[in-house]
């Protein structure tokens, strides 16, 4: 049954931050699922939360109220050390910079998060060069980052996100950083092996465009997600 359950289910989520005496609503009640196998489209005004809500999915900050479910596990109360464990198996982040390791090549750096995780050194191998195959990467495998394109470089950060297999996948504007050429490139490319990977991504992005690229697309407005 808990294949069932959505990768990610928010539930009422406020976040509101206090500034001395004055107070800030970010979002006031905010509710969303993603299903495995659906790349929801996160957009939204400059400011609207976007960012703060990818947080609270991906379980780095807690909300003021509202409960967070990933994979179906209520993961509003749990400890640091439960919630440690479902970012490194459960969920994949990609961010609008790369933030590969500089001194290891492509293979390595989709390779780390495996071996963090506890998978052995052939099996990790494997997979990471499954991936990045998939990503077109094949003749890339030994670069390291500074020797890849910005495209190539996400699509590594993207091949490192989806590497343990994670129920959830969160982007914050994954395509940000390039230009429109490589972008549409590479969010092709990403749709695709996400796709295929059949995992639930929660995407943010400003590119109306590629949102619409998307399964379906929320909107961050007055402190609520709405459908479009
Ligand atoms: N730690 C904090 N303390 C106070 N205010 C904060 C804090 N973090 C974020 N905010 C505010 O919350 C609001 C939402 O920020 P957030 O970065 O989530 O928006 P966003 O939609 O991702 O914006 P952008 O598209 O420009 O990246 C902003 O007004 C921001 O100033």
């Amino acid at each position: 049954m808990s294949d069932l359950k959505p990768a990610l289910e928010l539930r009422h989520v406020a976040r509101s931050f206090s500034e001395g005496e004055r107070r800030l609503d970010i979002f006031l009640d905010a509710s969303i699922d993603v299903h495995a196998g659906e790349i929801v489209a996160l957009v939204g005004q400059s400011g609207s939360g976007k960012s703060s809500l990818l947080h609270i999915a991906g379980l780095l900050e807690a909300p003021t109220t509202g409960e967070v479910y990933v994979a179906g596990q209520n993961c509003t109360k749990l400890d640091d050390n439960a919630r440690t464990r479902i970012r490194r198996i459960g969920i994949g982040f990609v961010y609008q910079f790369h933030h590969l390791l500089p001194e290891f090549s492509a293979l390595e750096n989709v390779m780390m998060p495996q071996l963090i995780a506890g998978t052995g050194k052939a099996a990790a191998e494997i997979r990471a060069k499954d991936l990045l195959v998939r990503f077109g990467l094949g003749a890339r495998l030994d670069h390291r980052p500074a020797q890849l394109s910005g495209g190539e470089q996400q699509r590594v950060a993207i091949s490192r996100a989806l590497a343990n297999r994670p129920q959830l996948l969160l982007a914050d504007e994954p395509t940000g950083n390039l230009d429109p050429k490589t972008a549409d490139f590479v969010h092709g490319e990403f749709l695709r092996v996400v796709t295929e990977e059949g995992v639930g991504a929660l995407v943010a992005t400003h590119n109306i465009e590629l949102a619409r690229r998307m399964t379906r697309l929320v909107r961050l407005e007055d402190g609520r997600l709405l459908p479009e």
